[in-house]
């Protein structure tokens, strides 16, 4: 069985370094012509997966946008999920679940159990109940080929006052999690199965990146201010292993199929060009 660090490896190889949210915000369903309404929903996320689904390296749904609409915008949820996959994307889950171990083993079937209707190439979760409550959800990862993106650093203002805080250690909150991850893929080839969020927004830092070995996801381009060219100063020597990651600046580009694929291929060029 691949591991999911081979399969982004290798989609990235032939789609490039790019991942794009599914975030049917209200404003955007507005601004499209939608209803805000689970007709709206589903119409914007079935142009989505058409326009880019067949392209694009990664899509990352955002778990809160369909569960505004309870049941049935699950339901749109789980064919979003299914429709991306067999078009050919990765799909990252945005879900950002944390709990105890025994209630994270429960999250982690929902998300990763190859019979879930949920099941997803990989999620997205927060260490900040520790990150060895999340052992369970590792675990299934690595026997289901499957991927985990652990929060380090987040690119929202307020996530630095706690990140940013200083273990007992001596080491910062989000430096501990950074080296527990590293463990976790050492050894792997060409690419760990287990990443981290690292916001484009937050500059440097001085966290050290450098033995990750896994996917580095950095959403907070585009509508959160940053550009390509922020890229550097932040991952530095790890550039290498970004995976950039664009919601609104995308899905803004719609409701037009042409729009949306002209709107990636912008940002592709622009984040292949920073990458190097
Ligand atoms: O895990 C994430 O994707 C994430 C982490 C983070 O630090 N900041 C962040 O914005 N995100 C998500 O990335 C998306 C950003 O959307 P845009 O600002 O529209 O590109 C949202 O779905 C956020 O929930």
């Amino acid at each position: 069985m691949e591991s999911f660090g081979e399969r982004l490896h290798a989609a990235i190889g032939q789609r490039g370094p790019l991942c794009v949210g599914i975030d049917p915000h209200a404003a955007l369903l507005a601004r499209w012509g939608l209803p805000d309404d689970v007709a709206g929903l589903e119409r914007f996320a079935r142009t989505v997966v058409e326009a880019l689904a067949d392209r694009v390296a990664v899509l990352k749904p955002q778990s809160a946008f369909f569960e505004r609409f309870g049941s049935r915008g699950i339901a749109i949820l789980e064919s979003t999920i299914r429709q991306s996959r067999e078009a050919g994307a990765l799909v990252l889950l945005d879900v950002k679940r944390g709990d105890i171990g025994s209630t994270m083993a429960a999250y982690a079937s929902a998300y990763l159990d190859p019979a879930s209707t949920l099941r997803s190439d990989a999620i997205t979760v927060s260490p900040y109940l520790g990150v060895g409550s999340l052992r369970p959800a590792f675990d299934l990862a690595a026997t289901s080929g499957a991927g985990i993106f652990v929060l380090a650093l987040t690119s929202n203002p307020e996530g630095a006052s706690v990140q940013h805080a200083v273990a007992p250690g001596g080491a910062t909150v989000a430096q501990t999690v950074i080296d527990e991850i590293s463990q976790l893929n050492a050894g792997a080839s060409p690419l760990g199965s287990f990443g981290l969020v690292v916001g484009a927004t937050i500059g440097r830092t001085g966290h050290d990146l450098s033995k990750v070995n896994g996917p580095l996801l950095a959403p907070g381009l585009g509508a959160q201010g940053a550009t390509p060219d922020d890229l550097r100063a932040v991952f530095g020597e790890s550039l290498h292993n970004v995976l950039p990651s664009y919601s609104r600046e995308v899905l803004s580009a719609g409701p037009g199929i042409a729009g949306l694929r002209a709107a990636v291929d912008r940002v592709l060029t622009d984040c292949r060009t920073a990458l190097g």
